[in-house]
């Protein structure tokens, strides 16, 4: 098993074990993180996920280079996901509920690629970021042509993507990349403290902000503020809702129970 992954309450911790590989993706961690994602998916009790990677050097190098299964494997294939291969392959990448990537170090290629797919981004402040597929004859495959520039503009983004060129957690932290850098020591208490303050809030509300969230980045705006209105008036009806005006009233905390 090259995938760890534990419960704790409510948070899910997925961990990239592959240290001796610089948590390098090979095809079998590729199947296990599909595992783990549908794992989290198919946990009612889990609320929020935190994706890491085992060690204090590097979160993930990206493919595996050394892998011989890698050379002619397609990550969209049925070999995957256990079904024909999706036209659709990205929606199968994110899990529906939110995910925390604490960068532990390096995160390069399929790895930058990995912590992209998060919805909050924290780093060790020594690791870097780069899309190395060109200097080694690939290119980006899991999403980076698309969210890196969406995240940090296109002008930034082609400057990694076209050169293969790495930037340090500061630059990350200024382009908006990630949303904190902190010393690796300190990185995995911050992930679970920002994991918390998901996991004790309405879970419907969280899921409803979310999915209104994601759209931001791919929908016009008109279109988004009407999903927003949607949702919001789904929440409206929802017996938490209701809970949380109640429990602020009484003056206790809510017992949210995800309806
Ligand atoms: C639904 C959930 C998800 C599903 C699946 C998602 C798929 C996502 C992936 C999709 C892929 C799309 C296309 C992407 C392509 C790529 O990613 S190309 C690879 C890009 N990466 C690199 O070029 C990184 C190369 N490595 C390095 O730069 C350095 O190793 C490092 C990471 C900066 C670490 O340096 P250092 O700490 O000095 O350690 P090293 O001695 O260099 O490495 C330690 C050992 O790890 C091995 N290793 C490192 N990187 C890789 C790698 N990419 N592949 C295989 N092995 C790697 C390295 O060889 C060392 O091993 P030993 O020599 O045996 O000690």
């Amino acid at each position: 098993m090259t995938i760890r992954t534990e419960l704790d309450g409510r948070v899910a911790t997925i961990t990239i074990d592959r240290p001796e590989a610089a948590n390098a993706l090979d095809a079998a961690t590729r199947r296990e993180l599909v595992g783990a994602w549908r794992w989290v998916e198919e946990t009612a009790e889990i609320r929020v996920a935190v994706l890491t990677g085992a060690g204090d050097r590097v979160f993930c190098a990206g493919s595996d280079l050394r892998d011989p299964a890698l050379d002619d494997f397609d990550y969209a294939s049925d070999e995957l996901f256990g079904s024909p291969p999706r036209e659709h392959f990205h929606r199968e990448l994110q899990t529906t509920k939110p995910m925390i990537c604490a960068i532990n170090g390096h995160a390069l290629g399929g790895g930058l690629e990995l912590a992209l797919l998060a919805d909050i981004r924290i780093t060790a402040d020594h690791a870097e970021f780069g899309c190395p597929e060109v200097t080694v004859g690939s290119m980006p495959g899991a999403g980076a042509t698309q969210r890196l520039p969406r995240l940090i503009g296109t002008s930034a983004a082609a400057g990694m993507l076209l050169t293969g060129s790495r930037i340090d957690a500061t630059e990350a932290l200024r382009l908006g990349l990630v949303s904190e850098s902190v010393p690796v020591s300190g990185l995995q208490a911050r992930a679970a403290e920002l994991a918390a303050g998901v996991a004790r809030n309405a879970p419907l509300s969280v899921r409803a902000t979310l999915r209104a969230l994601r759209a931001a980045d791919e929908w016009p705006l008109e279109h988004g503020l009407e999903l927003e209105r949607h949702l919001f008036g789904l929440i409206r009806s929802t017996r938490d809702r209701a809970e949380g005006r109640a429990a602020f009233r009484e003056r206790r905390d809510p017992d949210f129970e995800g309806r």
